[in-house]
Parts: C-alpha cells; sequence; structure tokens
C-alpha cells in the first residue's frame, strides 16, 4: 500500500469516527465494514462484498450520498438483473459517473446513452456480421500462435524458465486484437518479452478506471489535479495509447486515401473507412470517433480473454480430475502431431473445455460487476427505490458464487455443471443468472469470437506443452483493476510434450 493510500485510509478513519461521536451522518455498517477492505485488503474486495450481500437478501444500499450526493445499490439478485438490464434497461444507462471515469475513450459508442447507442451500433457493429471478418479473425489466430505463441513456449521450455501466463496472455490478446482491428502487428509477443509501452499504458488506464469507479468523483479529480496516487500516471498513458491509436488512423486513411489497401485480409479499420464513405456520413470518418471505437475493440477484446485464460489455468492446476478430461477430449479430436493448429470446426467438437471456460467465468467473471444509473424514479423487484442519485452496481462475481442459483457445491470448479445431460449439448443458463457476458442491449458482442480465441489457445498450449504451476511462494488473488485480473499474475514452468 503506497503513502497515498495509507493517507486516505487514516482520513476516512478519523472522519468516520468524529461523525459517528458527533451523529453527523447515519451510521451505515455495510460501508463500515468495507472500507479496511477497499484500502488494506483490496484482492478480498468481491468475496467481502459476496459475504455482506449473502447475509442481506441479495442487495444492500450503501449510504454515501451525505459525502459523494449518490448512493450505491449493489444487488446480486436475478430479479433485480433482469428488471435492470432487460425489462426496463430504457431508464437504466451507463451514466455520466462511469463516462467520466473512461473519459480517456473519449467518444467510444459504449459510453453513449440509449438512443444515440442504437443509432451508431448499426454502423460499429456491422463488421460481426462479415464472412471475411471471421475467415481473417481465424487466420489471425492461427498466424499469431504459429509465428509468436508456440516459439515463445517452445523457448521458455528449452530455457526451463518460469512464465508468468498472465503477461503471455495478454501479449497474445494484444497482439491478434490489433491485428483484427487496425492490421497492424504490435509483436508485443515475442521471445523475451521485449517491452510494450502500450501494453503498459493500457494496463495503467486499467487501474485507474477501477480507482474512479470506487473512489468519490471529487476524491480522484483531487488526485488527478495533485498528481498523486494512481491518477499520476494517467496523463503519461493517455497520452501514449492516445498517440498509438492515432497513429494506427491515420496510416489507415493516408492508405485509403491513397487507394493502396492492399490485399483481402479484414480489418476493422478499413471497413469503417470503406463503410463510412459508402454511407456518406462524414462523423463516422472523424479522426475522434473511429480512435475511440479502436480503443474500445482493444481493451474489450484483449483484456477480458486473456484474464479468463489465466484463471482458467489456475483452476485446472488445481482440479487435476477436470484438467485430465480436457486433454483426454484434445487427445480424441487432434491429430498426435507436434504444433498442430485447430480448425473451426476441431474446436467445436471440444464441449468440455467450453464448459470448463464458462465454469471459470463464472467463479472468476473477468466483468465482475456491471454498473448503471437509473434516469428517473423506480421501484426493484426486491422492493428498493432508487432515483438519479443513486448508482447501481450488479455484481457478477457475487452472482457466480450463490446458492441459490448454482446450489451448495457454488465454489467448487465443476464443468460438468454447464453440460447438457445426455445430449452432449452446452447448457443454456439465462443472463438474468450468469452475467459473465452482460446482458440486454448491452451485451458482450465478442462472446462467440472469445471462445473461439480462449479455446485455440488453450487446447494449442495443452496439445503441445505441460504446464505446471509453481506452487511455492505464488498467491494468487484478483487484482484491482477494472477487469479481474489475477493480481501477481500466474507462474509457471512449460516442457514440451513432444521432445
Ligand atoms: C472472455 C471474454 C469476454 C468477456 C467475459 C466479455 C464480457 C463483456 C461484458 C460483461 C460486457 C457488457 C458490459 C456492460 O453491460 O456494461 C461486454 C461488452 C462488450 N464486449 Fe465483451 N467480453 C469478452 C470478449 C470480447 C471480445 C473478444 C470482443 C470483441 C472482439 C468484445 C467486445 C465487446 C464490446 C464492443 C462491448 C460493448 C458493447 C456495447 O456497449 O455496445 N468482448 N463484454
Amino acid at each position: 500500500m503506497g503513502y497515498t493510500e495509507i493517507f486516505v485510509t487514516i482520513i476516512l478513519a478519523l472522519l468516520l469516527f468524529l461523525a459517528h461521536q458527533n451523529r453527523l451522518f447515519p451510521w451505515n455498517w455495510p460501508l463500515i465494514k468495507l472500507v479496511p477492505t477497499l484500502y488494506l485488503k483490496s484482492h478480498e474486495l468481491y468475496d467481502k462484498i459476496t459475504q455482506i450481500l449473502t447475509e442481506n437478501n441479495s442487495t444492500i444500499v450503501f449510504k454515501t450520498s451525505w459525502f459523494t450526493k449518490t448512493d450505491i445499490l449493489v444487488t446480486s439478485d436475478p430479479a433485480n438483473v433482469q428488471h435492470i438490464l432487460n425489462s426496463r434497461y430504457s431508464i437504466y444507462q451507463r451514466g455520466s459517473e462511469f463516462r467520466k471515469a473512461f473519459d480517456f475513450f473519449g467518444n467510444a459508442i459504449f459510453l453513449k446513452d440509449i438512443e444515440e447507442w442504437k443509432e451508431e451500433k448499426k454502423f460499429t457493429h456491422a463488421f460481426y456480421k462479415e464472412n471475411q471478418f471471421h475467415k481473417t479473425y481465424f487466420k489471425v489466430i492461427h498466424q499469431t500462435l504459429e509465428k509468436s505463441l508456440i516459439p515463445v513456449l517452445d523457448h521458455m521450455s528449452l530455457q526451463s524458465q518460469v512464465l508468468d501466463m498472465q503477461i503471455l496472455f495478454n501479449r497474445y490478446m494484444l497482439d491478434t486484437t490489433c491485428l483484427l482491428v487496425t492490421g497492424s502487428d504490435p509483436g508485443s509477443l515475442r521471445i523475451g518479452f521485449p517491452k510494450s509501452p502500450l501494453l503498459d499504458a493500457m494496463d495503467d488506464m486499467a487501474e485507474i478506471v477501477f480507482c474512479r469507479h470506487i473512489l468519490p468523483e471529487r476524491v480522484w479529480k483531487l488526485q488527478r489535479w495533485l498528481g498523486i496516487g494512481k491518477e499520476k500516471k494517467t496523463a503519461k498513458a493517455c497520452n501514449i495509447l492516445n498517440q498509438t491509436i492515432a497513429d494506427y488512423v491515420y496510416e489507415k486513411q493516408e492508405l485509403a486515401a491513397m487507394n493502396q489497401e492492399n490485399g483481402d485480409d479484414f480489418d476493422v479499420l478499413k471497413f469503417y473507412l470503406s463503410k463510412a464513405v459508402t454511407k456518406g456520413s462524414m462523423k463516422y470518418t472523424e479522426k475522434g470517433f473511429l480512435a475511440a471505437n479502436v480503443m474500445t475493440l482493444l481493451y474489450a477484446g484483449r483484456d477480458t480473454s486473456a484474464a479468463l485464460l489465466t484463471w482458467f489455468f489456475y483452476l485446472i492446476s488445481r482440479n487435476p480430475l477436470a484438467e485430465k478430461k480436457i486433454l483426454a477430449e484434445i487427445r480424441q479430436n487432434f491429430p498426435p502431431r507436434k504444433h498442430f493448429l485447430p480448425s473451426a470446426e476441431e474446436l467445436s467438437k471440444l464441449l468440455y473445455l467450453h464448459c470448463a471456460l464458462c465454469e471459470s467465468l463464472r467463479l472468476f467473471p473477468t466483468t465482475p460487476v456491471v454498473i448503471r444509473e437509473p434516469i428517473k424514479e423506480d421501484v426493484l423487484p426486491s422492493g428498493h427505490r432508487v432515483d438519479e442519485n443513486t448508482k447501481v452496481i450488479l455484481c457478477s462475481y457475487a452472482m457466480g458464487r450463490m446458492p441459490e442459483i448454482w446450489g451448495e457445491d457454488c465454489k467448487e470448479f465443476k464443468p460438468e455443471r454447464w453440460m447438457l445431460a445426455g445430449k452432449g449439448g452446452i447448457k443454456h443458463v439465462g443472463s438474468n443468472r450468469f452475467l459473465g457476458f452482460g446482458s440486454g442491449p448491452w451485451a458482450c458482442p465478442g462472446k462467440e469470437l472469445a471462445f473461439t480465441r480462449m479455446k485455440a489457445v488453450a487446447a494449442t498450449i495443452l496439445h503441445n506443452f505441460n504446464v505446471e504451476v509453481v506452487p511455492a511462494g505464488q498467491t494468487v488473488c484478483p487484482g484491482v483493476s477494472a477487469v479481474l485480473t489475477v493480481k501477481h499474475g500466474l507462474k509457471a514452468i512449460v516442457s514440451s510434450k513432444w521432445i
């Protein structure tokens, strides 16, 4: 913990003590219970919230309006989730605080309120339906496995070096996403893990966003002004991010203007530019608009998948029986060939692996909370009243660990719970009970893409390498970031299966 956090903790403790003595504001036990966790044991934050929700019938209100003008309602109640994200989604928007926390994204579509979002979505989400996009997606997955991931792991295996799996996945996801979105390879996944300013800047901004969500706006704005705490990194990280993305956009615009875009390969920027021309809309060719949507895809496509794969490898290292079943399924469907790259059809046969990824997402949802702000007064199915001064937090993490939804064995890793009995398919679980990919109009459009890529990476690694998670001296727990990453990464030693 840094000096700023110690300072904030002391000030907060003092404030609470004095206020309690003088009865300045209502004594709010759940909040008091949470404060030390927020600052002292941030990795236990989600477990603490889960415990508080369990003790309070799945919904709790933190009365913070005396200080921040906003009360915070946290819920893991499926009826509330259904109500907020589906039945009455038009009054629960992402909201102004959300926009402020993500201000460095500029004009991104995911920050817009519903009407504008609906309009822009027709343009920004159109590429998901393109055949050429899916072909290039698969090509990029293979190319990065063959030219980057496998050589890096072969090298590590020969050296018997300890490897951080999370760093490996972050780099793989960054390079594939960037290739797909901009047509350029940042080359971050290479032997020796070269320094990647783009990667560092993305990580710094993800931490900053998380802190902006949990700290009152006045506090993080003050920190930014004073250049202290996490906010001190903002200016530098923002500059690197904006400059790198602006360069990608500029390069693509230049090529398009000179009519020098070669090859059949798809990339999202090229698609946006050509579609904007056919639509004749200036708005869609603006640098700011393009850059904001490139940044959205870089984040959405990289962090969530890299973090989930890391949790997956951690969970199977602790559940040897599940790992054995995954390996048997891979052996059954892949030819016994070194460095074999699976096709879409071969990947679709890996049902147990698919279930194991769903199960990892249930226990460690990489988007641990979904945040909404009501634009008018409403009453939730749980009976709680909310209004424009309430921030609503849907806690996916707690939902994944509720016995009412998943049974008494909810804390155990059991991929079987996702298997469709007898029919050999995957069980559908309603998004009001499993929020891993969100729900309602803002749900994740990249879900299927994410599964394809994660399965390709996991199966290629498990087919070619033994992965031994280093047991000694390693604490595996959630980090403090907008995405549920593994705080200190996941250290492992890999060895080739084919020597
Ligand atoms: C394990 C992988 C992934 C997980 C767990 C995940 C999860 C989510 C969740 C929970 C949301 C909704 C957030 C909210 O309602 O506020 C979301 C939105 C989004 N996701 Fe994903 N995602 C993943 C991978 C991807 C990939 C690979 C892409 C694209 C290539 C993608 C693109 C997006 C976009 C663009 C949005 C914003 C949608 C909008 O508001 O218009 N995601 N994701």
